[in-house]
């Protein structure tokens, strides 16, 4: 890999709780190169979420960061002042958390909310940050018209698409997406996702796919990682995952995945499926 967009080395995150210290996060090492999707998949508490938060410097008391390293092309982000931490959290990275089609402001026209952002993180007048907006809905596929509507008259899957517009309006180089479309049904869930892959082909950026979800993972990702109880088990090729899983609880979750086999081939470990079918 030439130099990583991001380089995540040795991160531990720790919950400090009166006497107790839960390690939420275990001297994890992580990379993202340019233009690169990846995924992070393990169960619920494996301390995704922790991860994705303090690679924005976003985590809070009790979490605290005891150990390691976050760079970001020539910066560490760990000793970013607070003052470009703004810059760094909007501009170079985007994030869309968990139901963040909630996070539009309902009694806000979407106009509005893109206006307030590109008029806080850039320096577009009214009329360019309108016409930035205009553009984004276009990339999203929502008609232009919908910018003068509130939230509510919008669908789940149409707002989550809105903030991924407005996200994307800012041009950030990284977008870290923590269960995005988790609330959505299905369809919509693999609709959006293979937009952000249209997206990103024409766009160029990178992306931090958080989901307890592996075989969405896999239809999406460039490489995952398999986590679990604040570790990267394994970290490997969507093909190395799928065909030479390395750790046997990435076996597991892959078992787990219902129709597995509709992904064209069975794995190596499971002689028995692989008789089977
Ligand atoms: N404020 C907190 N205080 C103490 N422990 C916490 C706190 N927040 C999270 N944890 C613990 O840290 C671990 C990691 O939580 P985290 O939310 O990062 O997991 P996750 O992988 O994102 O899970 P999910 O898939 O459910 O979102 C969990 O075991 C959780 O109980
Ligand atoms: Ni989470």
């Amino acid at each position: 890999m030439n130099q990583p967009l991001l380089s995540i080395q040795g991160l531990s995150v720790d919950y400090v709780t009166n006497q107790d210290v839960f390690r939420a996060v275990d001297k994890v090492d992580l990379d993202i190169a340019d233009n690169e999707i990846v995924g992070l998949a393990g169960e619920s508490g494996c301390g995704k979420s922790t991860l994705a938060y303090s690679v924005l410097n976003l985590h809070r008391p009790p979490a605290f960061i005891t150990q390691g390293q976050i760079r970001y092309r020539d910066t560490s982000v760990l000793d970013l002042p607070t003052a470009s931490l703004d810059r760094f959290r909007w501009n170079e990275v985007g994030m869309v958390f968990q139901s963040a089609m909630n996070s539009l402001n309902p009694v806000v026209r979407i106009d509005r909310q893109f206006l307030d952002v590109l008029h806080a993180h850039t320096d577009l007048t009214r009329e360019a940050a309108l016409a930035r907006a205009e553009d984004m809905m276009r990339l999203v596929d929502i008609p232009v018209s919908r910018l003068r509507d509130y939230p509510h008259q919008c669908s789940g899957g149409m707002r989550q698409r809105i903030v991924m517009a407005i996200c994307l309006a800012l041009e950030p180089r990284l977008i870290i997406m923590d269960e995005p479309t988790t609330a959505l049904d299905v369809v919509v869930q693999r609709e959006i996702l293979q937009q952000i892959h249209e997206l990103k082909q024409r766009l160029g950026f990178s992306v931090l796919f958080i989901t307890h979800d592996l075989a969405l993972m896999l239809q999406f990702c460039d490489r995952i990682g398999i986590m679990r109880q604040g570790r990267i088990l394994e970290m490997g090729s969507r093909d190395d995952i799928l065909h030479r899983p390395q750790n046997a609880y990435t076996c597991q979750l892959l078992d787990a995945i219902p129709g597995r086999h509709l992904f064209g081939r069975t794995w190596q470990w499971n002689q028995t499926e692989e008789a089977a079918l």
